[in-house]
């Protein structure tokens, strides 16, 4: 059988690839992924059987691989709501346009946006993500169908109201139910308390010990703004992170997002647990939150570091790529120090960090590793010259550079092609303007 590319074959999943003479650490590899998905071998020439045995071979002899890229903290659906609020205040955004306009959801709504979001995240080289949403059964169907791995929570908010949570637990459990009937090793149900001041103590506490008698994570927002910190003092008399631990949130399967008005005792404490924490700086900036997650710290304290995008509406896209580039920055200038979160840093929170945080693997490419690999164009201006890698792919590169992501093995983009994605801005676009209308039909 030959092994020549053909596009249409290439996405369809269990095929073996050998991606031959990518850059690798340094150095020209092969590298030959299995059936299963996994990387069988890496080596400077892969021959004979194994080279024959190859469905697919891939010449990387114009790109650099880097282990795909993991975001920790989205509302993927969100892109159907890109550009509807911008340039607010973020306590009126999300409760005076966030919060209504997501009111008039449905599933269907949910599928779309999420597809979107899927398309745009492997567009930059991501291959996992953290979502935390609403309608989940059908982000569930979209993440199975664009072959990503995903960690789903449904967004619990209850504002105190017995008979809210009580709905919450019913969407949470329900949720756990649909994702174990769909039997994909690549996607996982988790918790989603949506922040400390949308859930109460007694939400707080059902989700922990939820999420212990399931052995998921726990995803959930945590200080991202100040006024949210001296609300919490006021009306329970902590800091919020004092407060999840009360609650028995944090734990190594918690992700907590934002962190950005963690005091020093409050990094000591998720280190000492050893939370998950995910940055959020272009979502940070864009509402003026204030100060930059304390970066230092937490990895002092012995915190796991990530990275995410948030969702599209205070983003405003899902490009992973901008989003290191933006960490790096921002921590080197609002902590006033030019050698703060270096290149290699920023591609590890990306990496190694990010898949530690969700359970996919070590996030390096090595032989015995799920193959989550992305190839990045090297005949491009922005890897010219090739002195540092990881300073082209952290300071200088567009998701323009990528050219073909794998995710377990599965080819998700080949040459920059995604199969099927006009179909989905098209109906992305219907969706995003039928929402709107549905809302608007409703106020009058
Ligand atoms: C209950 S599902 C998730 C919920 O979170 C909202 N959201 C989006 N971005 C942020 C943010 O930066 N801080 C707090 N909440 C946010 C989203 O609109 C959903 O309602
Ligand atoms: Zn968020």
């Amino acid at each position: 059988m030959s092994n020549e590319i053909n596009e249409t074959d290439i996405f369809s999943s269990n095929s073996s690839v050998l991606i031959r003479g990518t850059l690798l650490n340094g150095k020209r590899q092969d590298i030959f992924i299995t059936e299963e998905g996994n990387i069988g071998e890496i080596s400077e020439s892969i021959s004979g059987e194994l080279k024959n045995e190859a469905e697919f071979i891939i010449d990387g002899s114009k790109t650099v691989a880097s282990p795909g890229f993991v975001n920790t903290h989205t509302h993927a659906a969100m892109t159907l709501l890109r550009g509807y609020a911008d340039d607010m205040h973020l306590q009126e955004w999300l409760s005076e346009k966030i919060w209504p306009l997501e009111a008039h959801l449905c599933g269907e709504d949910v599928y779309w946006g999420t597809k979107l979001a899927c398309i745009e995240m492997i567009k930059s080289g991501t291959v996992a993500f953290n979502d935390m949403y609403f309608f989940m059964d059908e982000a569930a169907k979209a993440v199975d169908e664009c072959g990503m791995k995903a960690v789903l929570s449904h967004g619990f908010i209850d504002f105190g109201s017995e008979e809210k949570r009580e709905s919450e637990i019913k969407a949470t459990e329900k949720l756990f139910s649909d994702v174990k009937k769909m039997n994909n090793q690549k996607i996982r149900a988790a918790v989603g308390p949506h922040a400390p001041y949308t859930v109460a103590p007694e939400g707080l506490s059902w989700c922990s010990e939820y999420a212990k008698e399931n052995d998921s994570l726990l995803h959930i927002h945590l200080s991202e703004t100040e006024t949210e910190v001296k609300d919490c003092v006021n009306q329970h008399g902590m800091k919020p992170a004092k407060l999840l631990d009360k609650c028995g949130c944090l734990s190594e399967n918690t992700v907590a997002a934002h962190c950005c008005w963690l005091d020093d005792e409050e990094c000591a404490l998720l280190g000492k647990r050893g939370v998950s924490v995910s940055h959020n700086p272009v979502s940070n900036m864009k509402l003026a939150v204030n100060r930059a997650m304390p970066y230092q710290q937490l990895i002092d304290a012995g915190a796991n570091v990530t990275l995410g995008t948030d969702g599209c509406s205070s983003n405003n896209n899902l490009d992973i790529l901008e989003e290191m580039k933006t960490a790096a920055i921002l921590q080197k200038f609002f902590w006033n120090s030019d050698t703060l979160l270096p290149a290699h840093e920023a591609i590890k929170m990306t990496t190694e960090s990010g898949a530690k945080a969700l359970g996919f693997g070590t996030g390096k490419i090595e032989t015995g590793a799920p193959a989550d690999i992305v190839l990045l164009k090297t005949n491009i201006s922005c890897m010219t010259p090739l002195y540092n890698p990881e300073s082209n792919i952290v300071y200088a590169c567009g998701s323009n550079a990528v050219d073909t992501v794998l995710c377990s093995g599965r080819v998700l983009m080949y040459d920059g092609n995604i199969p099927g994605e006009e179909e989905v801005y098209q109906k992305a676009a219907e969706t995003a303007f039928n929402l709107v209308n549905r809302k608007e039909n409703a106020d009058n």
